[in-house]
């Protein structure tokens, strides 16, 4: 089977003025299949959030190659790069801060079908159809996202990635603001439309117990780079690097 995306050799070095440069992604390569849930953990700094924001190009690397349903997106610059948004989108951990508060939470999932040029009326279908499947009621989508929980939030941020109806999701600490039983609900819903939609994701977690429940597969990530790589249970259960012993002892 092909990779859906697939990351070769990534490198992120950020140069700061009268400073040390930061190599805060060195080397990193892995790949995530069709239908696949891959978990990213590592101590905080540990370069996660960076990986996350090359794969979706909000970041430009340093050095690499970013391959993306067969195509090469590392370069891609303008109106081709906004094309690959309709393949890659990304869940952001606060789910308030990532919609603008002026506006509803029904124009923040609208967006991208509004900027297609889709009418107005067949907006409001899409995106109350987009909060059916992510568990809310179409009435939310008037709603400001300060009337709305975090829990809530994040569902419609959810709709919000799946209006371009995306091929992978890049889920960065997607669950961790939220407390235990309202993240289970997340989690769960994020686990239906994997298998609906037959998405992939790359999860992006402080929490192993998360990732050895939800992930198929989980990169270690240390100072920029991988360190290991498995099926979660196993990497847990029998971590070979000390790095990834550490880890786990440190949370179970
Ligand atoms: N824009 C930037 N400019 C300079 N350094 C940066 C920038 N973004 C990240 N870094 C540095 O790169 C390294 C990796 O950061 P990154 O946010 O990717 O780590 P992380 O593993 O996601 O951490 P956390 O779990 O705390 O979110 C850190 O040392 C960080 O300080």
């Amino acid at each position: 089977m092909e990779p859906i995306l697939q990351v070769n050799h990534l490198k992120k070095v950020f140069h700061q003025r009268g400073k040390r440069d930061i190599a805060a992604v060195n080397d990193v390569s892995f790949c995530l299949y069709p239908g696949e849930i891959l978990g990213i953990v590592g101590e905080s700094g540990s370069g996660k959030s960076t990986v996350a924001k090359l794969i979706t190009r909000l970041e430009d690397v340093t050095d690499g190659q970013i391959v993306l349903d067969g195509q090469d997106i590392t370069h891609l610059k303008g109106s081709v790069l906004k094309e690959t948004y309709g393949k890659i989108q990304m869940v952001f951990q606060n789910p308030v801060g990532s919609f603008d508060p002026r506006r509803t939470l029904g124009d923040g999932i609208g967006e991208s079908l509004k900027n297609k040029g889709v009418s107005k009326a067949e907006i409001r279908a899409k995106v109350a159809e987009l909060l059916e499947q992510c568990g809310l009621e179409p009435e939310y989508m008037d709603r400001y996202p300060h009337q709305v929980s975090g829990g809530q939030c994040q569902r419609a941020a959810i709709a919000r990635a799946l209006a371009v109806d995306p091929k992978v999701i890049i889920c960065d600490e997607a669950t961790s603001a939220l407390d235990v039983t309202v993240q289970k609900r997340v989690i769960d819903l994020l686990q239906n439309l994997q298998e609906n939609k037959n998405l992939s994701y790359v999860f992006i977690c402080h929490n192993l117990a998360l990732v050895q429940q939800f992930c198929d597969r989980v990169i270690v990530m240390k100072d920029g780079r991988v360190v290991e790589e498995g099926i979660p249970d196993e990497v847990i259960q029998n971590p070979k690097e000390e790095y990834t012993k550490m880890l786990v002892e440190s949370v179970f």
